[in-house]
């Protein structure tokens, strides 16, 4: 368990975080997302002692990390996968690290085996792929059996192979009841990975709660509707918040309606309705209207995001209920 109490950190002028508070549950896997320079490894940073929070507290399993009498058993962390003497073995390193932590060398063999070193333990790291850097981090933060995990972009630089790996390895290490918390970009493999998501935005939490909940709440209710008698039907849905898009064949997809809604509607009137079915935005639509104002660093790359446009009326208004 991870507790965080209006935590900040400034660095001279800038916030990188600010008043900050969260809980991160065991038995879940939560993911922490945001735009470059958002805040996530100052936090993660915080949350192991290697920054000192300039307000607020942060404790892991009860305790400020630098308060437990074994760190390592409690949390794990993967934070910079290359900060690793480069002229040691992998091997070398873990054992360096298990010995001065009371560790015994049979589970530096245990989490070698598991991070899939087994054929590169004895090769310098200096020589290692990112992915395989990425790899000996896991396996650090993984040598003391922890609680808690703490990962900032563990796939980074992995292939697929590995990044499915990762995906498989956090899943079962919450389904052991850790507490699981890690950092990505990748939109779509934090959507299979994650239960939970914390979402920052220049230091501060701009969403927080269940995946599909997250995105319901930013992108809202969309569904989508068949009918011979259309124009009717979509006149007598019209109301505030409530917007309308063409979809395919003739349908139309009504955002910030229930298909309840839209049904009963068509019922009371005696409209035939042909298609009516809810409709599921994806985690990359709804980070990407959560953090449209807090992105710092704007790329002008002429591909437009990936956002229904028609829907930021009825995001406004959620994402003003998220802040
Ligand atoms: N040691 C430091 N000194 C000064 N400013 C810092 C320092 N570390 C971080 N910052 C600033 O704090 C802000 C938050 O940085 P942080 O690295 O926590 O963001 P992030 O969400 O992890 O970004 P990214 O996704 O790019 O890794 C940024 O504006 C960054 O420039």
């Amino acid at each position: 368990m991870i507790e965080a109490h209006e935590l900040t950190k400034r660095y001279g002028d800038k916030t990188a975080v600010d008043h900050v508070s969260f809980t991160i549950a065991p038995g879940t896997v939560t993911g922490f997302l945001g735009p470059n320079g958002a805040g996530k490894s100052t936090t993660m940073r915080m949350i192991v002692g290697l920054d000192r929070p300039t307000a607020g507290t942060v404790t892991v399993n009860g305790k400020p990390y630098a308060k437990h009498r074994n760190p390592l058993s409690e949390v794990g962390a993967l934070l910079d996968a290359k900060a690793v003497h480069t002229g040691r073995s992998a091997r070398s390193h873990l054992r360096t690290m298990a010995a001065t932590h009371n560790i015994s060398t049979k589970r530096v063999d245990e989490v070698i085996e598991m991070t899939g070193l087994t054929g590169v333990a004895h090769k310098r790291v200096g020589g290692f792929s990112l992915g395989m850097g990425q790899r000996l981090g896991i396996a650090s933060a993984m040598l003391g059996d922890p609680r808690t995990l703490i990962l900032d972009e563990p796939v980074n630089g992995l292939d697929p192979e590995g990044v499915q790996w990762v995906r498989q390895l956090v899943r079962l290490l919450a389904g052991e009841g850790r507490t699981v918390f890690l950092s990505s970009h990748l939109m779509s493999e934090m959507s299979q990975t994650a239960d939970q998501l914390l979402v920052i935005g220049r230091g501060r939490i701009i969403a927080a709660g269940p995946v599909q909940e997250v995105i319901d709440s930013v992108i809202g209710a969309t569904v989508r509707v068949r009918s011979p008698r259309l124009p009717e039907l979509a006149r007598l849905l019209e109301r505030d918040g409530v917007t309308l898009t063409p979809a395919d064949d003739g349908a139309i997809d009504l955002h910030g309606l229930t298909p309840a809604q839209v049904g009963d509607t068509a019922a009371a009137h005696g409209i035939p309705i042909h298609e009516l079915s809810p409709q599921k935005a994806s985690l990359e639509d709804a980070y990407m209207n959560l953090t449209q104002d807090a992105v710092e660093y704007h790329s002008h790359a002429t591909a437009a995001a990936p956002v229904a446009t028609d829907t930021s009326a009825g995001t406004a208004t959620q994402k003003g209920q998220n802040r």
